[in-house]
């Protein structure tokens, strides 16, 4: 196996009064895409800036592919998309981007970039005056015109229209697959599951869980059975018949819910039970809970 392409033990962060990152442990496999997701002030971008060479770490250990974060010989080998700015207000995308591709032993080429990113709408308009999305398509294009072994992506489509989305999408798939690593954040759940082999879930400067999109979303106790049936059947026994960490209320006169580890044979186990108890279940329905239902039920359902 290869060696991480980021590890992180023990950061701890602080501004003034505020501990933005408190003893973070966070391990990237190389090409990988793996997706940071907190709520608003959780500690993500801190934390990727100190990967990115911009803040030191204050306590703990930042490894970024084996390098310390910031030194000279790190630098060529990652591409940096920060959450704002990043280019010169006066200047054009094209030129900006042939500008970054120059500093580069061997860049991609430049106009088919600014194509599939429909930077050459932009024109001769300056960067301070580019809508939000073209600035963010531009910060993008800028992080990976260098051909980089990693790329940090702060929140890569906050502000993007579908299209612009999807093109997005698109390239972190082309830079996996073309053996890139990518660290990114994002607030969209379904970007995180749509691109992420891996996801950490920060809160309070730490990371509360971490996991595949398809194992966070599997563990808790979000995944059910909804059924309908004739009122007061007898919840204790069909209990008794399935697994110790089900659960089954009645609760309305004849709505059933089953909470708990939801698989083929929990469900054939219902309806077996329903059938010896001559119990005709109507309206059977799984659901499966989503990474968004796991992510506010590690994070809370209400703002702070
Ligand atoms: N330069 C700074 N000076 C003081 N406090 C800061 C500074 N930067 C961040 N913080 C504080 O540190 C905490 C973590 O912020 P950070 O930007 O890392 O969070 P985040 O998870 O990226 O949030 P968001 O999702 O809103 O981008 C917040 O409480 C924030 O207010």
């Amino acid at each position: 196996m290869s060696a991480p392409a980021v590890e992180i033990s023990g950061l701890v962060m602080r501004y003034r009064g505020v501990t933005a990152v408190d003893g973070l442990d966070l391990t990237v496999a190389a090409g990988t895409v793996t997706a940071i997701l907190g709520p608003n002030g959780a500690g993500k971008t801190t934390t990727i800036e100190t990967c990115e060479g911009f803040r030191r770490p204050q306590q703990g250990r930042v490894s970024v592919l084996g390098c310390t974060p910031g030194s000279a010989e790190l630098r060529p080998r990652i591409g940096v998309m920060l959450q704002a700015g990043g280019a010169w207000s006066g200047v054009r995308a094209r030129e900006m981007l042939a500008h970054v591709a120059s500093l580069h032993a061997h860049p991609l080429a430049v106009d088919p970039l600014v194509e599939r990113l429909g930077l050459a709408a932009c024109g001769s308009t300056p960067y301070r005056r580019m809508s939000g999305g073209q600035q963010q398509r531009l910060s993008l294009a800028m992080a990976v015109v260098g051909r980089p072994e990693l790329v940090f992506l702060d929140e890569p489509t906050a502000g993007l229209d579908p299209q612009a989305r999807r093109a997005t999408w698109e390239l972190i798939e082309e830079l996996r697959a073309s053996g890139v690593t990518t660290v990114l954040t994002t607030h969209f759940m379904d970007e995180a599951e749509a691109l992420s082999d891996q996801v950490h879930i920060v809160d309070a400067g730490r990371v509360i869980a971490s996991g595949t999109p398809a194992e966070l979303a599997a563990t808790g106790a979000g995944n059910t059975i909804r059924f309908r049936a004739r009122a007061g059947l007898d919840v204790i026994s069909l209990m008794a018949a399935l697994p110790a960490d089900t659960k089954v209320e009645e609760r309305a006169p004849g709505a059933y819910v089953l909470t708990g580890e939801v698989d083929p044979a929990l469900l054939a186990t219902l309806t077996a039970w329903c059938a010896s108890h001559h119990v005709l279940a109507e309206s059977v329905l799984v659901e499966r809970q989503t990474l968004e239902d796991r992510f506010l039920d590690l994070t809370g359902r209400t703002l702070r």
